[in-house]
């Protein structure tokens, strides 16, 4: 390519046209060859497989060949699906470095992943996490450097340049001198909301870069404001680490703790996105579920104890659910488990044929040679130790049925192992109310002995840790107790990503994860405060920054209409006037009956109009009831409740922790006029919701 090519944006962006729809001419074509290849070994293996050595080895060898051909066309499929997204846009990026020594900068265009005509050729275009690109994200004009593989690079940046190509199309392409151009930011954050998080590789800023590009710290635990784009910074950077670490790291290493299904919906298409596989993700009360088979069937999650506390739980009740999430808690059992031994287990002689062993014996071997083995464990350890010897002494293994029967016999020394009894003697030492003596089938936990009975299990049947998970990432720390922390301490020893926000603590007292942290983790935790917001115009985030008198944020110049508080006599009142308000796209969107004037007036005139709004409720009882309501007069109303797992375009009914870490272009939040510390949270999570417009409405009491 002619130097004269890469310094025109419009010029390389055709010449780099191109050069890609050739690659994907040519990248088909070996594709297709490579199908036929992989259709070949099928044929010509049923034909011969009866004629193949007995040994195996030429089996052996047409199914490694095959493996190795499909192999292949996944890494063509791949690579055909990353072009075929580059050929929309090429780039977004340019920077001209000037390194140290030499006499003409040199252009790198940046883009949403690497484009050489050819594999190993040098790039003509590159990818965003590559070390080069850091330079694009990190410096103004001026001197600069990046850490290559080979060192320090050090030089000076002539100039950047930001684009924008949609359809292979320039839309706009101009040099910049500021970081990431605050206009440009703008303009993409006054764009309206989408029911999937947007990727930001365009405009990442200096102190996310820093977070997206760490790979030092084992554990990265980020604060951040509301909207300061955590959750988007800490999905670039599983897609930077998979980029960087190709051959140690896989997207099946990956694990993301997340608040609930829709929010795994919301996010699950920026890694593919990004050239990357999509990683797994749950929310631990799931996950605290599936283990606790075999001691409950069921068991509450979060959102019950949150509508509990909603509707005002006695104080009494408050203190004991807390308590229970507690580092106190932890002590507790401790102390517990010291006195357990002695009620767990009744050890009497053993005899079963020639195996025999003493009361003394036994005592000695439960209580000092395995004593570190976890106690519901522990017996069968003084089993195996007893086998073993009778195996070698009478030289044979015994069968299954023998150590069925042997089994059972060491079964009978634990007065339970059930883990619902233990914990009711637990609770009773506690003085606590104990849960109902019920058989299995009919057991529920509530929400507050979820994770105290998970931590119990663990301590008394021990666990080991998820070797497979080499990243964790958990999304809202704040909502975990120290009590989970320590539960998940216990199940991973990998990497984390630990990212949340103070302020949105679904509680009444904000809870600090920070403070207890580093005792559960230890020192390998680093900490990243992000302060500045952008998610909402300034308007909602200056009402938001009052109602829980957060400070020290810094917030975009974006402005938009002011918020707006109303009084309403009641429900029906309130949605008529949010009907009026609501300002929405109209693809295919159909008013049953005309609701409102006005609403019909706004849905004409659509070119300015939103692509999403929320109505946010309390309870879910007070979500559905308004849901039931609305979905009769308009066909773009979803409901979103704890089982839901999509976000859609349109008017969405919810409650306010369904809404945690959504975005909305316009929010209406519903609810009365009552006052507590609770009330504010929730209204800070709401708040924080909106995009572009916030309506509060307070219900008059009765
Ligand atoms: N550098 C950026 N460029 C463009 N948009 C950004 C950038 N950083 C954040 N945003 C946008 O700001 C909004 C908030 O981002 P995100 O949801 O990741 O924040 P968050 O900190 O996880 O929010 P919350 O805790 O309130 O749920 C999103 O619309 C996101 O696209």
């Amino acid at each position: 390519m002619k130097a004269d090519v890469k310094k025109d944006g419009k010029l390389f962006l055709a010449e780099v046209s191109d050069k890609l729809r050739d690659r994907l001419a040519k990248l088909a074509e070996t594709l297709l060859a490579g199908q036929q290849e992989i259709e070949n070994m099928h044929a010509y293996y049923w034909e011969n497989y009866t004629e193949m050595d007995q040994y195996g080895y030429e089996d052996f060898d047409n199914q490694q060949a095959l493996l190795h051909q499909i192999n292949a066309n996944n890494e063509s499929q791949l690579l055909y699906q990353r072009f075929q997204k580059m050929a929309d846009a090429p780039f977004f990026g340019r920077v001209d470095f000037l390194y140290d020594g030499d006499e003409e900068a040199e252009i790198f265009y940046i883009g949403i992943g690497n484009f050489a005509e050819r594999t190993g050729a040098i790039p003509l275009i590159y990818d965003w996490r590559a070390p080069v690109s850091g330079l694009f994200y990190d410096y103004d004009k001026g001197p600069a450097s990046y850490e290559a593989p080979g060192g320090t690079m050090e030089g000076a940046i002539e100039a950047k340049w930001q684009y924008k190509i949609q359809g292979g199309k320039m839309i706009y392409g101009f040099e910049s001198d500021v970081k990431i151009d605050d206009d440009i930011l703008k303009k993409e954050l006054g764009q309206n909301g989408d029911v999937q998080l947007k990727n930001i590789v365009r405009t990442i800023q200096k102190e996310q870069n820093d977070i997206i590009r760490n790979t030092k710290d084992k554990i990265l635990v980020i604060q951040g404001a509301a909207g300061s784009g955590k959750t988007s910074v800490a999905l670039h950077r599983i897609a930077y680490l998979l980029y960087h670490d190709r051959e140690h790291l896989k997207s099946s290493n990956i694990l993301v703790l997340s608040p609930s299904g829709v929010f795994s919906d919301y996010i699950s298409h920026i890694l593919p996105e990004l050239g990357e596989e999509n990683i797994r993700e749950m929310s631990f009360d799931l996950f605290a579920y599936q283990e606790l088979k075999g001691i409950v069937p069921d068991c509450e999650d979060r959102y019950h104890q949150i509508e509990r506390q909603m509707e005002g739980m006695s104080k009494e009740a408050q203190a004991r659910y807390e308590l229970k999430q507690s580092q106190a808690y932890i002590g507790t059992v401790e102390g517990f488990l010291a006195g357990l031994e002695e009620d767990l287990v009744e050890l009497k002689e053993f005899e079963w044929r020639q195996m025999k062993k003493t009361e003394e014996e036994l005592i000695e071997l439960f209580y000092f040679k395995f004593q570190e083995i976890p106690l519901l464990e522990r017996m069968y350890a003084v089993m195996d130790y007893v086998v073993d010897e009778f195996e070698t002494l009478y030289d044979r293994d015994l069968s299954e049925e023998e150590l069925a029967a042997v089994r059972e016999k060491f079964d009978q020394m634990y007065v339970t192992r059930d883990v619902y009894r233990i914990y009711n003697w637990f609770l009773e030492e506690n003085g606590w109310e104990q849960l109902p003596d019920v058989p299995y089938e009919s057991r529920m936990l509530s929400y507050e002995d979820v994770f105290p009975v998970l931590y119990l299990k663990y301590r008394l049947s021990g666990k080991a840790k998820h070797k497979q998970i080499k990243h964790l990432v958990i999304d809202e720390m704040q909502d975990y107790s120290y009590l989970q922390y320590a539960i998940l301490e216990t199940l991973f020893s990998c990497r984390m990503t630990i990212l949340g926000d103070r302020a949105q603590t679904m509680d009444g007292k904000i809870q600090d994860v920070l403070t207890f942290l580093p005792k559960i983790f230890g020192k390998e935790i680093r900490t990243i405060i992000m302060n500045k917001s952008y998610r909402n115009t300034i308007e909602i985030a200056r009402y938001a920054e009052q109602i829980t008198n957060v400070t020290g944020l810094e917030f975009l110049e974006r402005h938009g209409k002011a918020v707006e508080e109303k009084t309403v006599s009641g429900i029906v009142g309130a949605l008529r006037d949010i009907e009026g308000h609501l300002h929405l796209r109209k693809d295919g969107v159909q008013i049953k009956e005309a609701f409102s004037e006005i609403a019909v007036d706004r849905l004409e005139h659509t070119e300015d109009a939103f692509e999403t709004a929320a109505i946010l409720l309390r309870t879910e009882a007070e979500a559905r009831m308004v849901y039931e309501y609305l979905k009769e007069q308009r066909e773009d109303i979803h409901y979103i409740d704890r089982d839901s797992s999509h976000f859609e375009k349109g008017v969405t009914v919810t409650t306010f922790y369904l809404a945690k870490g959504l975005e909305f272009d316009q929010v209406f939040v519903l609810r009365e006029q009552t006052e507590s510390a609770f009330e504010r949270q929730a209204d800070y999570i709401c708040a924080t919701r909106a995009l572009h417009e916030l309506y509060l409405y307070y219900l008059e009491e009765k």
